[in-house]
């Protein structure tokens, strides 16, 4: 995932020097990710439905998690494995899984097959490609109707990211989290990241 990850960095910095940001100053995306060790790989479990606690989102196209952006470089997944009792079952709803908001603002469903892999834009490429990437808004929608009682899902992301070490130079103009960028533009990722989940967690910057 991180070797096919690499060469989606690769035209992706292409296509952000094509559209006319210089080559980043030692910052493109495929050396950042590369010379990376902090790419973090989660096994994701969502539950069942029905044990859920949250009863307002309903049938929305968010059930199972909500509208976000990742806020590193790259994310990487492989389709969802959707499970019953400990079985692997096809997917009861096709409206179920991953959703994504086009620039053009269309909600479209993510559909890829099990030998196949998806990569998503994050937060921190969209910042230091000056907006000509743009993160990848996204949600997963849970299974509804009779036969999706207990029906589980499962994935696999892999987050890419700079190093916790790797200093990045934030432009000036940057479309989110501006407050947590110092007037000087300089800031490690890990400070970065320290920052974002304060912003998040406790309301702080
Ligand atoms: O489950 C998925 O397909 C997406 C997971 C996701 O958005 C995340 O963990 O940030
Ligand atoms: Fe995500």
């Amino acid at each position: 995932m991180l070797e096919v990850g690499l060469m989606l960095a690769r035209h992706c910095d292409l296509y952000v020097m094509q559209h006319g940001v210089e080559p980043y100053d030692g910052e493109s995306l495929e050396q950042t990710i590369s010379r990376s060790r902090c790419h973090k790989g989660r096994l994701l479990y969502y539950f069942p439905r029905q044990f859920s606690t949250q009863k307002e989102d309903g049938d929305s196209v968010s059930s199972w998690c909500g509208w976000h952006t990742d806020h590193g470089s790259l994310t990487g997944l492989t389709c969802g494995l959707f499970m019953k009792n400990s079985v692997e079952v096809p997917c009861p709803d096709s409206a179920a899984g991953l959703y994504i908001r086009t620039r053009d603002d269309r909600v479209v469903k993510v559909t890829f097959g099990e030998d196949e892999l998806a990569y998503q834009i994050g937060e921190t490429t969209e910042i230091l490609s000056r907006g000509r990437l743009c993160a990848t808004p996204h949600c997963v929608q849970a299974p509804s109707g009779a036969n999706a009682s207990n029906v589980e899902r499962s994935t696999f992301a892999m987050f890419m990211q700079p190093d916790w070490n790797e200093t990045l130079n934030f432009p000036s103009e940057i479309p989110y989290h501006q407050e947590l960028i110092p007037p000087n533009g300089a800031l490690t990722f890990g400070e970065y990241s320290e920052r974002l989940v304060n912003k998040y967690y406790q309301g702080k910057t």
